[in-house]
């Protein structure tokens, strides 16, 4: 049975596919927060900016089976796309809780490439299109392969230099959000900007849907 909080249509927003038209699929729960607010302080990730937690939001709901998961994404793709290639992002909470070989193999089945974005610390079943991976504080990284790596700046417990080496297409930095009425006007933006302009193997990546206010 997977749980999901939502999943809708909408643009990616971050990364090298920021731009792409995908249906976004997003897993509740995740491994290192419980998504409650009395807990963030202690959790192993602290600044969240994500609702995982139920199964109660757009197109949420529980799917007993992989099939039906795929069918409710399916939908959520239209019916119209010229020459889109059908694209599913799973993303959480954390994904790789839940997201299995089944589910991928009947994705694939229906046309559609899979996309996930996870913070590293678990296994990715075979057959992932596109991963992305975000590393969170101390927390042990066991993916040290992947299409990008996208991590969150800055973190004390995870500087960029500790992931420079690893085996990723593409590296990206992305500003820490720490306040939802002021996301890209701050002065971590300059910061992650400064960072990559001193150390070009690195791009910025902005939160574009929350610039442009499209989810
Ligand atoms: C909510 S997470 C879910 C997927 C997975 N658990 C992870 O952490 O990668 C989706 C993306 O949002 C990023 N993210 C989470 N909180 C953020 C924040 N406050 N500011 C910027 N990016 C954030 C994560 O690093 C990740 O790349
Ligand atoms: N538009 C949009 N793009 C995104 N890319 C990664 C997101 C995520 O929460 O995983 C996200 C999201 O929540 N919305
Ligand atoms: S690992 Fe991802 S989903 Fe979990 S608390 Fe951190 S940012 Fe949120
Ligand atoms: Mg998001």
């Amino acid at each position: 049975m997977y749980q999901v909080k939502e999943a809708f249509y909408t643009l990616q927003g971050e990364g090298a596919q920021a731009g792409r038209a995908s249906v976004f699929c997003r897993f509740s729960g995740c491994n290192l927060w419980s998504g409650r607010e009395r807990d963030r302080a202690t959790a192993r990730c602290t600044f969240c900016d994500t609702d995982f937690v139920g199964t109660d939001g757009q197109g949420g709901g529980r799917f007993e089976t992989p099939a039906a998961l795929a069918e409710h994404i399916s939908a959520l793709w239209p019916s119209e796309a010229g020459r889109a290639i059908p694209y599913v992002v799973f993303t959480g909470g954390e994904p790789l809780l839940q997201l299995d070989p089944a589910l991928i193999a009947t994705l694939h089945s229906v046309g559609f490439e899979v996309a996930v974005e996870t913070n590293g610390t678990l296994t990715p079943p075979a057959g992932i299109d596109w991963l992305c991976v975000s590393p969170k504080g101390k927390n042990t990284l066991v993916i040290d392969q992947g299409d990008e790596l996208k991590l969150v700046y800055p973190q004390t417990e995870a500087p960029p230099e500790a992931f420079a080496k690893l085996d990723f297409r593409h590296f990206f930095l992305q500003p820490m959000d720490v306040s939802p009425l002021d996301a890209h006007d701050n002065d971590t933006v300059a910061r992650t900007t400064a960072y990559c302009l001193a150390n070009p193997q690195w791009r910025l990546s902005l939160q574009t849907h929350k610039i442009a206010g499209f989810d």
